[in-house]
């Protein structure tokens, strides 16, 4: 099956997509919204990032899953490094600056101290273009894309941390495991036999304690959380949900606790990759 990624080629989730694809061909959309579109018709899998070490949560992701009929099949890790490139424009040189807001956020010391207006673009692969096509602007790219579009990187690993990675989740609206013919692909259980599952938790209402009682739930079946994210339930200004992943091999028994509480949206369970 084919794997749906946010093009065009060069940008970080391409590379990853292509890596992961084996005998599947890979298609390109400008936007991940786009992408879960495509992975909702069932006719290919989507490949999308979820959340950076430095910039957090990717937003249009999370409302990817939280409005869409796509869930999670599978989970990635991917360093990410970030240069500064330009079409033969030094680093002085550089009067405006292309960036991803991803890119920005995760570059923002190197960025403040340029000093220049940025402007945002939709890939780190459409700043490359942009730069290339606007004479005495710079762009925030990867190393891919710069090769891509003949560009010179003037300063490599301008990313606020050395240590950046970004996660990224591979999305199908089939319940099922990932299946075959995808290479590096993911066994029923990791080397560490371990599983994680993702849901969204919407209370729905606000009352004291509410948060410490489906926190409570975990501590009681003695589940490990790996991540919490709150984020705007789109209702009302002080309304939200919660993106939640744990540890677990299917989280049945928690979900059904949890639905006496609030409403659960399930996004499957998967392989917890190492980082
Ligand atoms: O623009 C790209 O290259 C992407 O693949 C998108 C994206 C993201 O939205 O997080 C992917 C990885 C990096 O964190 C920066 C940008």
């Amino acid at each position: 099956m084919k794997i749906a990624a946010l093009g065009p080629e060069g940008t970080f989730s391409h590379e990853l997509a292509v890596k992961i694809s084996g005998d599947s061909e890979v298609v390109l959309f400008p936007t991940i919204k786009r992408v879960f579109a495509e992975a909702e018709k069932g006719e290919c899998f989507g490949l999308v990032p979820v959340e950076n070490s430095d910039a957090g949560g990717v937003g249009e992701t999370l409302d990817g899953l939280m409005d869409t009929g796509c869930r999670i099949a599978a989970e990635y890790y991917m360093p990410i490094r970030h240069n500064l490139a330009s079409d033969g424009v030094p680093a002085g040189g550089c009067r405006v600056l292309y960036a991803h807001p991803q890119s920005h956020a995760q570059c923002s010391r190197f960025i403040e101290d340029l000093g220049i207006p940025v402007i945002h673009t939709a890939s780190n692969a459409d700043s490359a273009r942009l730069a290339l096509q606007n004479p005495g602007s710079c762009a925030v790219t990867s190393v891919s894309a710069a090769k891509n579009f003949m560009l010179d990187i003037i300063r490599p690993d301008i990313q606020n941390s050395d240590n950046n990675i970004t996660r990224f989740l591979l999305i199908s609206p089939d319940k099922g495991e990932y299946p075959g013919g995808i290479s590096e692909v993911r066994k029923t259980v990791s080397a560490s036999g371990r599983r994680k599952c993702s849901i969204i938790i919407d209370p729905e209402t606000d009352r004291p304690g509410l948060l410490y009682n489906i926190l409570g739930v975990f501590a009681g079946e003695k589940i490990n959380l790996t991540r919490i994210e709150s984020r705007p339930s789109k209702r009302g200004i002080g309304s939200y949900v919660f993106f939640i992943d744990f540890e677990a091999e299917s989280g049945e028994k928690l979900i059904s606790s949890l639905k006496r509480i609030a409403t659960v949206k399930e996004l499957g369970c998967y392989v917890m990759e190492e980082v």
